[in-house]
């Protein structure tokens, strides 16, 4: 059985007061759920937070690491250093990495199997551009993210795979994918892994939406049977608001 899972996106916000505002609030008013509750403060901020969270409440998770074990990277983290800190979940793939920082599928299939060698959680994201919406080309880009960077994982590392599927275009716009786009996509997803893998493979993975999920558009995103719950940017910085969408899923 693949498990609900609401993530917090916090990108490069929250200094390291605020971040401790934040992590506070949130674990005295987080409600009691089934779902899987993860945020990924930046990386200054992640050992405190590991510090200072019920983990068995709130998971804390990476926004990115590097493939490499260790060595010369300037300004980079490997896994290592965050499993040293009781992070074992790292966020891989998100677009703002391969539209700012030049990610590419072979750099991203690099960092999903160096974090699966570690036995680390991927948290691998992927979504098409506006222009391949508009151009009816998403399903095809959808399809070669996943080939590039994903299926060449050998099928017994899927359980530490979960997928999050962020149209570029919803993101931090405010436009959101319909309920109707997201699971309409979410079950190509399924049958793309069915066809590379199997369907017990595919049926097990966990695949959240991102994009603009806000308080009033949860309940009905995530009643879509294929959507296992969210990846959370702007809501997500707002305790109460990325409490409201915890209790939609
Ligand atoms: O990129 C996202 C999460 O990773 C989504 O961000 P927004 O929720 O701000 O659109």
């Amino acid at each position: 059985m693949r498990s609900k899972i609401v993530a917090g996106n916090w990108k490069m916000n929250k200094n390291n007061a605020e971040t401790e505002v934040l992590l506070a609030e949130l674990s005295a008013k987080l409600p009691d759920t089934n779902a899987e509750v993860m945020v990924a403060p930046t990386f200054v901020n992640l050992a405190a937070a590991v510090q200072n969270l019920d983990s068995s409440k709130i998971e804390v998770i990476a926004q990115n690491m590097h493939f490499a074990e260790n060595g010369a990277y300037t300004g980079e983290i490997s896994a290592d250093m965050l499993l040293n800190i009781g992070i074992d979940t790292v966020i891989i793939g998100h677009s703002e990495r391969r539209a700012y920082f030049g990610e590419t599928d072979e750099i991203l299939a690099k960092k999903v199997q160096a974090a699966l060698a570690k036995n680390m959680r991927v948290m691998f994201c992927f979504g098409e551009e506006l222009q391949d919406r508009k151009s009816d080309n998403h399903f095809k880009v959808v399809e070669s993210q996943l080939k590039n960077a994903l299926f060449s994982v050998d099928a017994s590392a899927w359980k530490n795979i979960i997928l999050a599927y962020e149209p570029v275009w919803a993101i931090g716009t405010g436009e959101t994918a319909s309920p109707e786009q997201a699971q309409e996509m979410h079950a190509f997803i399924r049958q793309t892994i069915t066809k590379a893998y199997d369907t017990a493979i595919a049926n097990n993975v966990s695949i959240l939406y991102g994009g603009s999920v806000k308080p009033n558009n949860a309940v009905e995103i995530f009643s879509k049977p294929d959507v296992d719950g969210g990846l959370i940017g702007g809501a997500s910085l707002v305790a109460d608001d990325f409490i409201a969408i915890v209790k939609a899923i």
